[in-house]
């Protein structure tokens, strides 16, 4: 069963009703499910038993305290690129020795920091960096564990704004230039390689690509071994897709099983990076319907909640499914695009959704718990959403809605005397 799912007609997390959800904290509103992510986490761990492994949820995709929190007591470890990520970790219990550090423009500070929690592992995604990672950590008297991002150049058959393997992005360090790397790696005094990393593109929803890569990786620790650099982990990053509309993603334990089989290898400790196949399908986004305006080529409903607090479907025309909260009362069904109240013609959550609404209607936009709320911003001075966690019968707020005051915090006017 899902954990959203109707019951009399009314939408619910888990055993809440969402109009509850909404009478209590307003739209628009994040709902996230506990047991949807445990859930999904969990998918990850099964296949996994019995070999050392550590699963690094990518905080980047939904980093609520609320989230890490139930990921950390389920033993998660965590994926993060900067230094606010990292502390976020921390601040939801996070234990910092089960965390990989990737990014492409790490910054002194951030390594000191991550140096000085202990992280699991860099991913170092070029020369440059690992120079620096070297020098920071020869500054303060340490080793830093390091782990080379490579990139294999395969075709991940995603959307090229969410494809990270191919030659032509900015992400890792070229296969080609791998060993070199290692051996350079090596002779640097305060950085010791001890893994080898990928993530080659987000919403993949076909086995084949991430097998491409395990085979150039194969054959790259083939040739490391020979040369006298043997590994103790190997990270496939994230980037297993999920169901927004139709599609059809291997099972996390088909995907992790066909990767192990094609890996043959149980000494090494495997690392993942899953983001999306654990949060996505773990959250709604509640929004509520303000004026319904009927058009001649076609009619808009107008909702509370827009491109800054979902962006994917402005951004990447993105589609997550629109419903409808209540569905027991009297409706016409009507064909709509869905938009939002910001001043941009790119605003929309839905283009054509057939809907049964009347203004003040609550909608659910689904698979919004991954890359929704993190990706929100303040524009036209619209304050960041609230977030709820639902548990069984209980709903806890884990983020307020943002009081108007903080949309100018830390900002002022100029003195008196200038002119
Ligand atoms: C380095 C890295 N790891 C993990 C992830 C998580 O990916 P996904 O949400 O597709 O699982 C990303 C985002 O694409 C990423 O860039
Ligand atoms: N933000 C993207 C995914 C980015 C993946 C990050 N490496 C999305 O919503 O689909």
């Amino acid at each position: 069963m899902s954990a959203f799912d109707y019951k009399n007609g009314q939408l619910h997390a888990e055993h809440v009703a969402l109009s509850d959800v909404a009478d209590q904290v307003g739209t628009p509103c994040y709902v996230y499910s506990r047991a949807a992510l445990t859930e999904h986490f969990k998918g990850y761990q099964a296949p996994l038993e019995g070999r050392a492994h550590l699963i690094c949820y990518a905080v980047k995709t939904n980093g609520n305290l609320a989230v890490l929190d139930t990921l950390a007591r389920l033993g998660a470890g965590f994926d993060i690129v900067s230094i606010g990520e990292l502390e976020r970790v921390i601040a939801a219990g996070g234990d910092p020795s089960k965390v990989v550090f990737s990014g492409v423009a790490k910054q002194r500070h951030e390594m000191a920091r991550a140096l000085e929690l202990g992280i699991k592992c860099f991913n170092v995604e070029s020369s440059a960096e690992l120079e620096r990672l070297n020098d920071v950590a020869a500054g303060l008297g340490k080793i830093a564990p390091v782990s080379l991002r490579v990139n294999p150049d395969v075709d991940a058959g995603t959307h090229p704004y969410i494809s990270t393997g191919l030659k032509d992005n900015k992400f890792g360090v070229a296969i080609d230039d791998a060993l070199a790397t290692y051996q350079r790696a090596q002779a640097l005094s305060n950085v010791n390689p001890v893994g080898l990393d990928c993530h080659i593109g987000s919403q993949l929803t076909e086995i084949a690509p991430f097998l491409d890569a395990l085979d150039r990786l194969k054959q790259l620790m083939a040739t490391l071994k020979e040369q006298g650099i043997t590994l103790k982990h190997l990270d496939l990053g994230g980037g297993l897709g999920v169901n927004y509309q139709g599609e059809t993603p291997p099972a996390t334990r088909d995907y992790i099983e066909a990767l192990i089989e094609r890996l043959d290898d149980d000494s090494l400790e495997l690392i993942f990076e899953p983001g999306r196949s654990i949060a996505a399908n773990a959250g709604v986004m509640l929004t509520r319907v303000e004026y319904l305006k009927p058009g001649e080529s076609k009619h808009f409903a107008i909702v509370d909640a827009g491109m800054n607090d979902l962006i994917r479907p402005s951004l990447y025309q993105a589609y997550q499914g629109i419903v409808e909260v209540d569905t027991t009362q009297e409706r016409t069904r009507q064909t709509y695009d869905v938009v939002g109240p910001v001043c941009e013609s790119g605003d929309f959550l839905g283009k054509e959704r057939t809907l049964a609404i009347a203004e003040g209607d609550l909608l659910a936009v689904q698979s919004a718990g991954a890359y929704g709320f993190v990706m929100a911003s303040t524009y036209n001075a619209r304050p960041l959403a609230a977030e709820v966690m639902v548990d069984g019968e209980a709903m806890y707020l884990i983020r307020e809605r943002a009081p108007l005051e903080e949309l100018w915090a830390g900002e002022s006017r100029l003195p008196e005397e200038s002119h």
